[in-house]
C-alpha cells in the first residue's frame, strides 16, 4: 500500500466490478441511441472514461472538459470556470457527462446547467463516486459507481495537489499530507 495511504477502499478487481455495473446500466438504457456523447470531465475522470468506454456497446463519441473549481486543495468554494470548452454543439444528441467524484455538487450543477442550456436531446450523469453526505446542490445523478464516506480520497485519476492520479486503488489520504 502506498505510504501516504491511510486506508484502501477499493483495490482494482473493486473498481472492475463497479464500473462493469455502471456500463451494464448503460448499455440497457441506450440500446436504442443513435450515438451516445460522453463528455469526460478532466483531469480527474481521464482514467475511469478509459475503463468505462471500453465496456460499451453502445455507439459512442468521446469529448472532453475542463473546468477549475476555486477552493482549498481539498474543497470546492461553488465558484467554477470552463477552462477547455466543447468544439461541437451538442443540440439533440445524448450526453452523458462523466465524473471521477461528486462532492459537494458545485462542479456538476454549473456543467447540467452549461451543457443543459445548449439543448441536448438528453443530459444524465455518470459517477465513479458520490459524498452523498456533503452534497450541498441539488443535483441528480442517475448512475452512481459507489457512494463513499466524507474522506478525501485519491487515486485511480483522483488527486491531491496533482499526486497520486496514478494509484491503480483509491484510497483515503491520510491527514498528516494535507495537514502538514
Ligand atoms: O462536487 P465538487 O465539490 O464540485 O467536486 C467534484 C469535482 O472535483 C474534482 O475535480 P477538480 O476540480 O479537483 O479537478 P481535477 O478533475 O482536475 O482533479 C472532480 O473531478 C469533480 O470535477
Ligand atoms: O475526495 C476527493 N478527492 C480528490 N478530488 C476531489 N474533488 C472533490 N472531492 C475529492
Amino acid at each position: 500500500m502506498h505510504p501516504d495511504l491511510e486506508e484502501v477502499l477499493f483495490d482494482e478487481e473493486q473498481i472492475k466490478s463497479i464500473i462493469q455495473t455502471l456500463a451494464d446500466r448503460i448499455n440497457h438504457d441506450y440500446k436504442d441511441t443513435e450515438c451516445l456523447m460522453l463528455v469526460g470531465i478532466l483531469k480527474g475522470s481521464f482514467i475511469f472514461m478509459s475503463d468505462l468506454v471500453r465496456k460499451l456497446t453502445v455507439p459512442v463519441r468521446l469529448e472532453f472538459m475542463s473546468v477549475s473549481s476555486y477552493g482549498s486543495a481539498t474543497t470546492s468554494s461553488g465558484v467554477v470556470r470552463i477552462d477547455l470548452d466543447l468544439k461541437k454543439p451538442i443540440d439533440g444528441k445524448d450526453v452523458l457527462i462523466v465524473e471521477d467524484i461528486i462532492d459537494t455538487g458545485h462542479t456538476l450543477k454549473y456543467l447540467l446547467e452549461s451543457l443543459g442550456a445548449r439543448k441536448p436531446k438528453s443530459l444524465e450523469v455518470t459517477t465513479l463516486l458520490q459524498k452523498k453526505e456533503a452534497l450541498k446542490t441539488d443535483v441528480t445523478v442517475k448512475y452512481v459507481g459507489v457512494d463513499i464516506p466524507l474522506k478525501f480520497v485519491i487515486g485511480y485519476g483522483l488527486d491531491y495537489d496533482e499526486r497520486y492520479r496514478e494509484l491503480p486503488v483509491i484510497g483515503v489520504l491520510r491527514e498528516s499530507v494535507y495537514k502538514k
